[in-house]
């Protein structure tokens, strides 16, 4: 809505607004059209800027927002600006007119704010989107103390400077990964295994949940889901309590553990490279999901987004018991990999900058373009060395995964990395779960695309979990922003979903 007043409003003012909307749509939309028709315009202007400005008015855009690119009738003449006195009210020579900012030149800014700093003047700060490596420029494992950096038990093809590591090679170069720790945490969905990952990368430290309960019990169970730079012998001297605090152990700790029962070390072979032990082909490989950090949604239980549900709900379906054709029930497994990148890759403060934008009518896309980000700016590179490290690459067990996702750029980013994606299950928003349970009891049709045995047979599968005192462990997120921004990721970003009518 309020773009169409832009549109009108300034279209009293003889200016075309919509050949640079037209075009700001073919620029962000999903594919370009075949035809593209431009409409004619006359001034020289960057469409992303003008359709900010027409829609938000001045400071919409990283590069620009001190800018004002609309001449304002209430301004007659204004300093670097067009010189409105000089018009003669002629509506054919207004829409000639060019958009003129009435910031003033670089130079006399620059003077000013000199001027202004000699006499103690304090100049508005200007704020960029801040990169990660401008922000931590040195790498943790590069510049590691040497106390876990002396390679032993592994070949020379894995080492890092660090010591151990797993790597993973891509367009920008190998990155490396190393768990840092490893520790049992419960939660609503039953015991899980939190790891910390540091890599070549970034300086951010990214984080493996791994689901697999049998690592604690007799039950029948895969092979389990350990992280071989984390079990590998970091340096000679480590003792027992070391491996203890880093969680290099098996079983469970308890006050009496002072000795530890330790995993079968992959000593003296590459880790990089090493099989793991030998998969069951009757078990499924295990699901995992490659989740992106979201502080609004997980955290402060924005329902803007449903991240926070989607973190759950990933966890409850890993948790989910596995029955296998002979009737076996065994403890359900999984991994999610908790990666760093806020927002799609740019980051909390551009985030929720970007959440103004949305308020002003833009979709999650169009924001992040207006800011001057791209639409998504993740990559995966570290997820799959964590994966590879937690022996789930086609060098571990061989048995691949099942991705949970509707994000086709995961599925290609996985595979491009040489892992092996053998299914790719849904992330159904869990309001559409819930109506089309509705739905399949009224048509009494199966959903084959619900992994959840245990709700089946239940009046609802998911209200009926117990709560937790966090975030997760919560319900099912439904709103009006959350259901625009699920039609956005479908509409606009390819997502393989079918889209629902509002609940
Ligand atoms: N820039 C931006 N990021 C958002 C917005 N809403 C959520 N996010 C971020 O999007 C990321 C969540 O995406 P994911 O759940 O990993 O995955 P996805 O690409 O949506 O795909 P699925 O695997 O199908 O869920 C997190 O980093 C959130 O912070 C938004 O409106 N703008």
């Amino acid at each position: 809505m309020a773009l169409q007043d832009a549109y009108l409003s300034h279209r009293e003012h003889g200016i075309q607004p919509d050949a640079d909307l037209a075009l700001l749509e073919i620029l962000t939309g999903p594919t370009p059209p075949s035809k593209t028709r431009f409409q004619r315009r006359d001034a020289e202007l960057d469409p992303l800027i003008l359709a900010a400005a027409a829609s938000t008015g001045p400071h919409a855009t990283r590069n620009h927002y001190q800018h004002d690119f609309f001449p304002a009738i209430s301004f007659p003449k204004v300093e670097g600006g067009f010189d409105w006195t000089k018009w003669n009210g002629d509506e054919k020579q207004g829409r000639r007119l060019t958009y003129a900012s009435r910031q003033a030149p670089r130079s006399q800014r620059l003077r000013k704010e000199k001027e202004n700093l000699a006499v103690g003047v304090v100049s508005p700060v200007r704020i960029e989107p801040l990169r990660p490596t401008e922000n931590f420029p040195s790498s943790p494992l590069r510049g590691h103390a040497p106390s876990t950096s002396i390679p032993v038990s592994v070949s020379a093809s894995s080492q890092s400077p660090a010591g151990v590591s797993t790597s993973v090679s891509s367009a920008d170069g190998e990155v490396e990964v190393k768990c840092m720790a490893r520790t049992r945490i419960p939660t609503p969905h039953g015991t899980v295994f939190l790891h910390l990952y540091h890599n070549t990368r970034d300086a951010k430290e990214h984080l493996a949940i791994v689901v697999d309960p049998a690592q604690f019990s007799d039950a029948p169970a895969a092979v389990p889901i350990r992280s071989r730079t984390l079990d590998a012998v970091w340096n000679e001297g480590e003792t027992d309590m070391d491996r203890i605090i880093r969680g290099a152990y098996t079983g469970r700790l308890s006050p009496q553990s002072r000795t530890v029962a330790l995993p079968p070390a992959p000593s003296s072979v590459d880790v990089a490279t090493a099989p793991s032990s030998s998969h069951d082909a009757r078990i499924p490989p295990p699901l995992v999901r490659l989740h992106s950090e979201c502080f609004t949604g997980e955290t402060v239980g924005s329902m803007r987004c449903d991240c926070g549900e989607q973190l759950d709900e990933a966890l409850r379906q890993m948790a989910q018991p596995l029955v296998l054709p002979d009737g076996t029930r065994m403890p359900g497994r999984g991994v999610v990999v908790y990666l760093r990148q806020e927002g799609r890759g740019i980051g909390l403060l551009s985030k929720l900058r970007a959440y103004n934008l949305q308020d002003l009518g833009h979709d999650t896309v169009a924001a992040n373009l207006l800011l001057g980000h791209g639409a998504d700016e993740r990559r995966y590179d570290v997820a799959v060395a964590i994966l590879r490290d937690l022996g789930l690459g086609e060098d571990g067990s061989g048995e691949g995964v099942r991705l949970l996702t509707n994000n086709p750029d995961k599925v290609r980013a996985l595979e491009a990395e040489g892992l092996r994606v053998v299914e790719r299950v849904p992330m159904v928003p869990r309001s559409w779960q819930k109506k089309q349970r509705a739905q399949a009891r009224t048509h009494a049709r199966p959903e084959p695309h619900i992994v959840d045995p245990e709700a089946e047979g239940k009046d609802d599968g998911i209200v009926e979990r117990k709560a937790g005192a966090t975030m997760v462990g919560g319900e099912a997120v439904y709103g009006e922003d959350l259901d625009k921004y699920l039609r956005t990721k479908v509409l606009r970003m390819g997502h393989m979903l079918s889209l629902q009518e509002s609940p």
